[in-house]
C-alpha cells in the first residue's frame, strides 16, 4: 500500500517548427516552457480512488473493487508499448458515463486518467488507494501541451505509487528527478495517455514534458539540441478554443484526399525544421541580431504552410498582422485552429516596441506574455516547497 504524499510537476512546451508534420514522421523542434502542471497524490484509507481536476471541473471517485473488476474484464493486456484498444476505451467510457466520441475536456481528462490508472496498476501492482489533485499554470487546449503535461504527471505519480519507479526525493531536498531509465518509462506511459487525448499523437509533447530543455523529435527519436541560444519569445493566446484531436484528424483527412499536394508540404515543413536546427546550433549562446532574419523568414514560411494544411484561423492571421505592423514575425504553435501563436523577439527589440505590440494584441482580446524556454522536465517536489495556501484553496475549489 502506498503511504507517502507526492507533489510533482511537468512543463508545457512550445513547438518552434514541425507541428502536425511530426505526426506524419517529419522532424519537429520543441522547447519546454516555464509554465507547469502540478499533481499532488495522497494516500487514502477508504479503498477509493479520487480525482480532482479543477482545471476541467472534474471531481470523481470510484471504489477500488469496481476498478479491479473492470480491469479483470479486459482480455487484452495493458502495456506501455500497446495503444489503448477501442474495446478498452469503450468499456471505460461506459463505466464513467462518457458518450462515445465525446471530445469535451472533462471527458478526455477522465478517460485518460482511468486508462492510465488501470493500465499501470495492472502491469505493476494493485490499484492504489489514492487521492489525486491536478492543477496547472497552462491554458488548456491552447497549443502549449497541457494534455502532455497532464499525462506526464499522471504517469510519474501512478508509476511511483505502484512501485514501478523510485521516489527519488531525499529528506531536506526541495526537488528531485528520476533516472534516465525511469524517465523513459514515464515517457512511454505518458504517450499512452496522450493517445487517449489526441487520438494519434506524435509523442513530441510528452517527450518535452518528461525531459524538458530543447529537443529535436522524429518518429520517437529524441535528440537534445546542442547549444541552443537564449531566444526571446512572446506568447499570445488568441483564446479561441479548439481540440488537438479534431485538428490532427482533419490534417490526416486532407493528406488522404490530396496526397500529391499535401505530402510535399509536409516535406517542406521538415526542411524548415532542419534549417532552423542548423541556424540555432550555429548561433552563439548570446546571439547578435545578424542571425535573426533567417529565423524570422522561417517563421513566416511555416505559418503559410500551416494555413495550407488547414490548421490556421482568422484569429491567428490577425495575430500575425498585428505583430508584423511592429516589424515582428509570428507563427501558430501546437495544433492551431486558434490557441497560441509565438512571436520571435530579437535581442535588441526594445522593451518599448514589445510593449506596443502587446498593447495592440491585448486590444484584440488576446492575452500575451514574454516567456523563458528550456525549463526542466518532470520533477518531484517536497510538499513544503509548494505554497500550502494554494494547495488548500485548490482542494476546496
Ligand atoms: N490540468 C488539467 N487537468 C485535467 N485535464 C487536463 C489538464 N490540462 C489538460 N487536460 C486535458 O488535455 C486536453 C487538452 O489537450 P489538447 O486538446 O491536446 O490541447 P493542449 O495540449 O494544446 O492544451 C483537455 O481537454 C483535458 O482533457
Ligand atoms: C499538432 C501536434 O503536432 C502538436 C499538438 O500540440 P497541442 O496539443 O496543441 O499542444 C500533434 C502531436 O504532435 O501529437
Ligand atoms: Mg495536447
Amino acid at each position: 500500500m502506498w503511504e507517502r504524499s507526492l507533489v510533482l510537476s511537468a512543463p508545457g512546451k512550445v513547438i518552434l517548427h514541425g507541428e502536425h508534420a511530426v505526426v506524419h514522421g517529419k522532424v519537429a523542434l520543441a522547447v519546454a516552457l516555464n509554465l507547469r502542471t502540478f499533481l499532488r497524490l495522497r494516500p487514502c484509507d477508504d479503498s477509493r480512488v479520487c480525482i480532482h481536476l479543477p482545471g476541467v471541473s472534474v471531481r470523481r471517485s470510484w471504489d477500488i473493487s469496481c476498478l479491479q473488476d473492470l480491469q479483470k474484464g479486459f482480455t487484452a493486456d495493458f502495456d506501455e508499448s500497446k495503444s489503448p484498444s477501442v474495446e478498452q476505451l469503450d468499456t471505460l467510457r461506459e463505466f464513467a458515463g462518457i458518450a462515445a466520441g465525446a471530445t469535451a475536456p472533462e471527458s478526455l481528462a477522465t478517460l485518460a486518467f482511468l486508462y492510465m490508472c488501470l493500465a499501470i496498476s495492472a502491469k505493476y501492482g494493485d490499484v492504489p488507494s489514492v487521492d489525486i489533485l491536478v492543477w496547472s499554470e497552462l491554458p488548456t487546449g491552447a497549443g502549449l501541451g497541457s494534455s502532455a503535461a497532464y499525462a506526464v504527471c499522471l504517469a510519474a505519480a501512478l508509476l511511483t505509487a505502484c512501485g514501478a519507479i523510485s521516489c527519488p526525493l531525499k529528506d531536506g531536498e526541495s526537488t528531485a528527478r528520476w533516472t534516465e531509465e525511469e524517465l523513459t518509462l514515464i515517457n512511454s506511459w505518458a504517450f499512452q495517455g496522450e493517445r487517449v487525448i489526441h487520438g494519434n499523437p506524435s509523442g513530441v509533447d510528452n517527450a518535452v514534458g518528461t525531459w524538458g530543455g530543447a529537443l529535436r523529435y522524429q518518429s520517437g527519436k529524441i535528440t537534445p539540441l546542442k547549444r541552443v541560444p537564449t531566444l526571446r519569445i512572446l506568447l499570445t493566446n488568441t483564446k479561441v478554443p479548439r481540440s488537438t484531436k479534431v485538428l490532427v484528424a482533419g490534417v490526416k483527412e486532407k493528406i488522404l484526399k490530396f496526397p500529391a499536394i499535401m505530402n510535399p508540404v509536409l516535406d517542406s515543413i521538415d526542411a524548415i525544421s532542419q534549417e532552423c536546427q542548423s541556424v540555432l546550433e550555429a548561433m552563439p549562446a548570446n546571439p547578435s541580431p545578424e542571425y535573426y532574419p533567417v529565423l524570422e523568414e522561417l517563421f513566416d514560411i511555416n505559418q503559410h504552410q500551416l494555413n495550407v494544411i488547414g490548421v490556421g484561423h482568422p484569429s491567428l492571421d490577425r495575430l500575425c498582422r498585428v505583430t508584423a505592423s511592429h516589424g515582428l514575425h509570428s507563427k501558430l504553435t501546437g495544433a492551431g485552429g486558434g490557441g497560441c501563436g509565438i512571436t520571435l523577439l530579437r535581442p535588441d527589440t526594445s522593451p518599448l516596441a514589445v510593449e506596443a505590440a502587446k498593447r495592440d494584441l491585448c486590444a484584440c482580446g488576446f492575452e500575451c506574455w514574454e516567456t523563458n524556454i528550456g525549463a526542466p522536465g518532470v520533477t518531484l517536489h517536497s510538499s513544503s516547497s509548494l505554497d500550502a495556501e494554494v494547495l488548500q484553496a485548490l482542494s476546496q475549489s
